[in-house]
């Protein structure tokens, strides 16, 4: 390691010390943390089952960057570049649709062994993967509804797809020995005001109530399922708002999804963690970056992010919390994507971990909310970045910006050589 990092890593250690903070351990604890990363930044959501189909569920790639992934090699090479430059080791978040099989098969047929490419890969990278199943961008999705649907026939297809989706995520979890994720989200919903709020609602309810009735070890295997408040297309209403799926994953012990941009825009995730911690078996986080909407940017070291990860360490919810990222941009390259993205996300962890909570909450008891502000503020300026250099040099990733250089070799030695 090189000796600033090191001088520089002393001195913050020092500054954090005279606080009570030790910065060994929160990197001791940053390092158990593991960041779900999803697959569908890489092509932009365009998958292998049925490629050159349409992006369906009101869901929106913009931007013509070359060197988008094309089959599931070139994706897991892309992926491994990324996390080779990302300290930690993490999770892969696959949708139903990067199925890596020459079999015909549609989604209501998919079996774990159509993922069995993605399983060896894992094992050989030592990574877990998460699984979703993807009620979009097929034809029986073209009306915008899925699990609610009002055609029986319909519905049943969707239903057997989260059905084997689960199976999938069962095994992904026996087979590399970590937990797997299996998050249920549907776009349902309509355009302009519904006549009939509710019966979409029982129908999602009864569908969801069939997806889950077999039980799989929690062990290998967790239910979640991601609410929204509209999407494009869905302006309206949609079918399984938060208020529904807050209801279904507190009264059925699922894991509750909580998508940074499927709120208002001035809606925190952040602010609704404490509570619904009191109430649900866990939480799924889908870190984004909406801007004015669901736009889907890449995750940075803002507000947002820190507020997250402020209360992730602060209410003590990283155990019971599942945290994964959910972005697409295709207007930057897409490895560095994941990285500014994941990097980001542990930045805003790491620098949680490292603020005087204890000393603040205190502060807070005793009414005394000038110390509060005061330090909060003045802890924003201590040398959290002198902590982080030190965890990639100790990791064996790039210090600071040096990562993009590699990225760089990489699109110039690979994913420039992509067309079509
Ligand atoms: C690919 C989607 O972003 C994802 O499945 C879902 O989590 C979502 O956020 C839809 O807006
Ligand atoms: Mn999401």
């Amino acid at each position: 390691m090189e000796r600033n990092i090191e001088q520089a890593y002393e001195a913050a250690r020092a500054l954090y010390a005279a606080h009570g903070i030790d910065t060994d351990k929160a990197i001791e604890r940053l390092q158990s943390i593991k960041i779900s990363v999803h697959c569908w930044q890489g092509d932009d959501v365009q998958g292998f089952l049925f490629r050159g189909g349409e992006l369906g569920g009101g869901l929106a790639v913009t931007g013509n960057y070359p060197g988008a992934a094309r089959t599931a090699d070139e994706l897991r090479a892309d992926l491994e570049k990324a996390l080779s430059l990302i300290p930690g080791k993490h999770k892969v978040n696959l949708h139903a649709i990067y199925a890596d099989t020459d079999e015909k098969v549609d989604l209501d047929a998919l079996e774990p062994r159509h993922f069995q490419s993605w399983v060896d890969w894992a094992k050989d990278q030592g990574l877990g993967l998460d699984f979703n199943p993807t009620c979009f961008s097929h034809p029986k999705a073209s009306d915008g509804f899925t699990l609610s649907h009002p055609d029986p026939a319909v519905r049943r297809f969707w239903i057997d797809h989260c059905k084997a989706s689960r199976k999938i995520g069962a095994y992904f979890g026996e087979q590399l020995g970590q937990t797997c994720v299996t998050n249920v989200w549907i776009p349902d919903g309509f355009k302009d005001a519904p006549a009939d709020r509710l019966a979409p609602r029982i129908r999602l309810k009864e569908a969801l109530d069939e997806v889950f009735a077999e039980k799989i070890d929690p062990a290998v295997h967790l239910d979640a399922v991601e609410s929204k408040l509209f999407g494009i297309g869905s302006e309206a209403y949609v079918v399984g708002s938060h208020e529904f799926y807050m209801g279904y994953a507190i009264q059925k012990g699922t894991l509750l999804c909580l998508d940074a941009g499927h709120f208002h825009p001035t809606e925190s995730i952040a602010g609704k963690m404490s509570a619904l911690s009191l109430f649900t078996s866990g939480l799924l986080l889908h870190v984004s970056r909406p801007m004015r909407w669901d736009s889907d940017h890449v995750v940075i070291l803002d507000d947002e992010t820190q507020e997250i990860a402020r209360e992730l360490v602060r209410c003590g919810l990283l155990d019971r919390t599942h945290i994964g990222l959910d972005f697409f941009d295709a207007s930057i390259n897409r490895v560095a994507a994941w990285v500014i993205g994941t990097r980001s996300t542990l930045k805003a962890l790491l620098r949680a971990m490292l603020e005087p909570a204890d000393r603040l909450k205190q502060a807070e008891l005793e009414g005394d909310y000038t110390t509060r502000l005061a330090l909060t503020e003045e802890f924003k300026t201590y040398p959290f970045g002198a902590v982080w250099d030190y965890y990639c040099a100790k990791s064996g990733v790039p210090v600071r910006e040096t990562w993009l250089d590699e990225v760089r070799a990489y699109e110039r030695d690979v994913l420039a050589k992509r067309n079509g």
